[in-house]
């Protein structure tokens, strides 16, 4: 599986074959720096071929820069994760078109629940009782392959089964693929925003490919920077596929804006860093609801309103 924060303006890539928990401590420092705004680290990708759970195995980690880095400083912010393996790790370039040829070859349709994500050459794929999204990935993430993407999907499959949402949040919504999927399903605006404004003209691109225009209410910015006049200032469902770091930090604010029985869908986050979020939320007056791990990825469904429901004991 591989899929990543696809770069927008690629130069410069690193590319680091490492062990589970360096790619995880890696994970964090890269998701702590990582504004395109503020760095050169215009977006960085983790590859765990197919993936086992095991620390051991070997993972890939590619950091992109938008333009070429000051390479010393970038082997000082990494050298006391890899150690000195980092000195000998070349900068290579890439052209942005082998980027998105690449991102773009071979994908195949992916079902989630109800929800069918399919590129313009698999439209005889869709059935008739599907939620066709047609996803021109381009620049941003979100064709569905990714196991955070597909874990959102279903968890909103399952979601949805229960209850309609009125207001939903996609914060870091790449190509729009999971507010688009809501916006079909509950046939209302869902607010949607990203750090990269690139990701966001995507997201716009694709609502007008799906005969959906208007379905997104897109902002670009990081985390909840929504706040206009004219949105809603509650959501009884937020969507967060972002990283463990940027969740951590954003989970005050997630846990403002949700409505008294709100829902937060989280992932990005690797099952290893699944104990430490939960009880960041927890904190926030959230409850596990459910979780599910995709290649090594977790999902993790919230709730606010105390604590979960207990079993009904059998009688
Ligand atoms: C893993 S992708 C998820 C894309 C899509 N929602 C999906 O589920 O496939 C994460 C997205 O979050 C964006 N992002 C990263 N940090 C962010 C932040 N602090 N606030 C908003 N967006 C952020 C990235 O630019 C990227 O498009």
């Amino acid at each position: 599986m591989r899929e990543g924060l696809l770069p927008s303006t690629v130069t410069t890539v690193l590319e680091l074959s490492t062990s589970g928990d360096k790619a995880r401590a890696l994970t964090e420092l890269l998701g702590e720096v990582f504004d395109p705004t503020e760095t050169a680290i215009s977006s960085f990708e983790i590859e765990d071929g197919v993936t086992t759970l095991s620390l051991n195995a070997p993972w890939k980690v590619e950091v992109y820069f938008a333009a070429h880095p000051d390479e010393d400083a970038v082997r000082d912010m990494l050298r006391p994760i890899v150690g000195d393996v980092i000195d000998t790790t070349p900068f290579t370039t890439v052209s942005q078109q082998d980027w998105v040829s690449a991102s773009l070859d071979g994908l195949k349709p992916v079902r989630a629940g109800r929800v069918l994500v399919h590129g313009a050459h698999d439209r005889q794929a869709v059935r008739i009782n599907d939620v066709a999204i047609e996803i021109e990935a381009a620049l941003a993430f979100g064709t569905g392959h990714h196991g955070t993407t597909a874990g959102c999907l279903l968890a909103l499959d399952a979601e949805l089964k229960q209850r309609r949402p009125r207001h939903a949040i996609d914060v870091g919504t790449g190509t729009g693929i999971l507010a688009l999927a809501l916006a079909k399903q509950i046939k209302r605006k869902v607010v949607a925003g990203d750090i990269d404004w690139v990701a966001v003209e995507v997201a716009a691109k694709n609502a007008r490919l799906n005969h959906a225009p208007n379905a997104l209410d897109l902002y670009v910015g990081p985390g909840l920077r929504h706040l206009k006049a004219d949105r809603p200032r509650h959501f009884d469902l937020v969507f967060a596929n972002i990283l463990a770091g940027p969740l951590r930090r954003l989970a005050p604010s997630i846990a403002r804006v949700l409505t008294r029985d709100g829902v937060v869908i989280l992932s990005g986050l690797l099952a290893m860093d699944v104990a430490g979020i939960v009880s960041t939320y927890r904190h926030q007056g959230l409850y596990l609801a459910r979780q599910s791990l995709r290649e090594g990825w977790a999902t993790l469904v919230m709730k606010k309103g105390g604590a979960a429901p207990r079993p009904r004991r059998p009688r």
